[in-house]
């Protein structure tokens, strides 16, 4: 008789190699075939690593409540760029000064697309496409409004994302600035950085790449894909908290070339002379614009000190299975129900959450919430499973599905 769907999460917990790591995390299970909390949503906010609680109040006692203001020149005001080149070298595959951490991803997409736009002049249009975040629609509206620019929309579905075809046909020679997500909120397609980036090139633009949802759990190889620009959170696969800042990335030969718009005196070149006139520092501390959230700053360097540990390549490995394995048991499971997989079947165009829809997933997923399963609904159908893949075991995934089955099943009753 074939495996059930609970038997074979058991037997690919049992030989994952990257299962020990789940213990690090608070509230990771006990045991893995009684979960307390089926917890999928990690690609909208993370859990916090035990490891994060001692070093938030090492941070109270022994660096604030010790160091005070001095704490500042010893060590707080270098974090921005010393824990972006952690960032940089755990998972981004970017070369130490070209990171920082500040703001939120929002103000930093800002201030980047700002920047960009601003080096490429005369030219009069932003190409963004219609599915991508919210915030990057938005703020390519704002920008355009402000600067009198045109949109440029492609038309993206939500079960797909900006491919290299949708792309090429949108650029030309008036295109100043793409923004594009490295993987689509909703679908979860993957885009193909390198092949976008060089048809960008190409027509003579700058790209400012989202890494929000694979930042943590794609690998990316910046320096050698070519990339401009990009920004991404913390708090979703970095496990940074509620609100940890954003970081960017400013590629080497721009810094010199490029000027965010918020000039503030920590990116000034000298901000302690508190002097007239505003100079840009050199290198990535120039897209630096107030005091950084240094509290924010410390529970992520806990999630990429452990990215860096088990390595990126691994990390993925585990997220493909599990993405593969929610689709495998969505097929089987939901399919008879009505559901349909709007993520990418192919792995290779896939990150680390899967989308699937149904007409009545807004009511099942409040109800899913009461009865500790946690996804997230994202209109106008979609329960987005979220696998992070060093907190989320197969077995979690087999306990959602079932309970999205057993929803559905009392609907048709
Ligand atoms: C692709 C993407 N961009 C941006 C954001 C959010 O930006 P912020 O951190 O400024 O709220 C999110 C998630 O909230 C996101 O998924
Ligand atoms: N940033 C969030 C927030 O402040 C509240 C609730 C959810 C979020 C999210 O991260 C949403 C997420 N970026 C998404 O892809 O929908």
């Amino acid at each position: 008789m074939p495996a059930t769907p609970f038997e074979r999460a058991i037997s690919l917990d049992a030989a994952d190699p990257l299962a020990v790591y789940r213990e690090r995390f608070v509230g990771s299970l006990a045991s893995s075939t009684e979960p307390v909390l089926a917890y999928l949503d990690g690609n909208s906010l993370g859990r916090p690593l035990k490891s994060t609680a001692a070093r938030l109040a090492a941070f109270v006692t022994d660096s604030w409540g010790d160091r005070l203001i001095r704490g500042w020149d010893e060590e707080w005001l270098q974090l921005p760029t010393t824990i972006g080149d952690e960032l940089a070298r755990a998972t981004l595959g970017a070369a130490p000064g070209q990171t920082l951490i500040g703001d939120s991803t929002t103000v930093l997409l800002y201030k980047v697309i700002r920047a960009a736009l601003d080096a490429r002049p005369g030219r009069t249009e932003i190409i963004v496409d219609s599915d991508n975040f919210p915030t990057d629609r938005y703020l390519v509206e704002g920008i355009a409004a402000e600067r009198a620019l045109t949109v440029r929309w492609v038309e993206t579905s939500r079960r797909s994302g900006l491919t290299a075809d949708l792309l090429a046909a949108a650029l030309s020679e008036q295109t100043a600035v793409v923004v594009a997500s490295h993987v689509a909120y909703r679908s979860g397609y993957l885009a193909d950085v390198p092949a976008l980036t060089r048809l960008a090139h190409d027509a003579g633009a700058l790209i400012v790449w989202d890494l929000c949802h694979s930042a943590g759990s794609v690998e990316t190889r910046l320096d050698d894909w070519g990339v401009d620009l990009a920004v991404g959170c913390t708090y979703k696969y970095l496990n940074g908290g509620p609100g940890s800042p954003a970081f960017a990335y400013v590629r080497r030969d721009l810094l010199g070339e490029l000027r965010q718009p918020i000039w503030g005196w920590l990116g000034h070149a000298d901000p302690f002379a508190m002097g007239p006139g505003y100079t840009p520092a050199p290198g990535i501390r120039s897209f630096q614009s107030g005091t950084p959230p240094v509290i924010g700053m410390l529970a992520m360097r806990d999630m990429i000190a452990l990215i860096g540990e088990v390595g990126v390549e691994a990390v993925r490995a585990k997220s493909v299975a599990l993405t593969s394995f929610t689709i495998e048991l969505a097929d089987e499971v939901l399919a008879p129900y009505g559901v349909e997989v709007a993520s990418p079947r192919a792995s290779a165009e896939r990150g680390s959450h899967v989308t699937l829809d149904h007409p009545d997933f807004r009511e099942i997923v409040a109800e899913l919430w009461r009865g500790g399963v946690v996804p997230d609904f994202r209109a106008p159908e979609g329960l987005r499973v979220g696998l992070s893949p060093l907190s989320t075991s197969f077995t979690e995934v087999a306990v959602g599905i079932a309970a999205v089955r057993d929803a559905l099943e009392r609907r048709a009753a």
